[in-house]
């Protein structure tokens, strides 16, 4: 759908789509034990320093921007700074946003938070030495949450444009308080929770031939699913979407 025509029923129905890869990206994660190793500042080798994730992530960055894949103002890197210039022709992406809009980068906040408190809530306690393995999951779990948690600027862009005098007022006071209740719809977050918890049963039930097949046993607990939604992962939405309104009159 061309930008331009982007309506709250079309973003909502991205964000929906985008559920499938958060929760896929979790369950080939939960196939690997903590790993602990993987994100320990002690855990070096003479070519880089900090956590090996650390290095993969920067690293992959590095060779995506060569490809472009930073011009596109839905993606944004983990690592910013340094990154080398692309080397593929541009690509027009649809001006969409309000330029300020692309100043605002909360990757720092999604890192802190998936790796100190989602990950030890939906992953086994062990080691299994797998680290490269489950740096490259982690790499796929921090890119599909991040896409996520922005795209709260393209669903502000949204509402503001539905009714931007509703929103004004509170720009101008800059009063992050109104627009936080401007913003939400709880009924639409109960659905959201509701639907993740279901599409983790679904997508994350053992598979059986045989029709006694437990499917009680899910590769990721759909409540855990359920709360990272309603604590972390909206939450940080709507913070983005905040963000991106008090810049939106500059
Ligand atoms: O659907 C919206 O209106 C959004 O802003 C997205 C979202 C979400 O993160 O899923 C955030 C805030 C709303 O309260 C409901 C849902």
């Amino acid at each position: 759908m061309a930008k331009n025509s982007l309506t709250l029923e079309s973003v909502r129905h991205s964000l929906i789509r985008q559920e499938d890869s958060i929760i896929f990206s979790l369950i080939e994660r939960a196939h690997f034990p903590i790993n602990s190793p993987t994100y320990s500042p002690s855990h070096v080798s003479n070519s880089f320093s900090g956590p090996l994730l650390r290095f993969v992530v920067k690293e992959t960055e590095a060779l995506l921007a060569k490809a472009g894949r930073y011009a596109n103002p839905e993606e944004h890197p983990f690592f910013p700074e340094d990154l080398p210039p692309s080397v593929v022709p541009p690509h027009n992406f649809a001006k969409f946003l309000h330029p300020p809009a692309a100043s605002i980068n909360i990757n720092k906040d999604i890192w802190d938070t998936y790796i100190n408190k989602l990950l030890q809530l939906f992953v086994a306690p062990g080691d299994d030495g797998n680290y490269a393995s489950t740096a490259a999951s982690d790499l796929v779990c921090l890119q599909a949450l991040s896409r996520r948690i922005h795209y709260g600027k393209l669903v502000a862009e949204v509402k503001f444009r539905e009714s931007p005098q509703e929103y004004e007022p509170a720009i101008r006071a800059k009063d992050r308080d109104t627009l936080m209740k401007l913003l939400t719809f709880e009924k639409v977050e109960e659905a959201v929770m509701n639907r993740v918890a279901k599409k983790a049963m679904m997508f994350g039930q053992e598979v059986t031939l045989n029709k006694d097949g437990n499917h009680e046993k899910y590769k990721v607990d759909p409540s855990v699913v359920s709360r990272f939604y309603g604590d972390w992962i909206m939450p940080l939405t709507k913070h983005v979407e905040v963000e991106y309104l008090l810049r939106r009159l500059d």
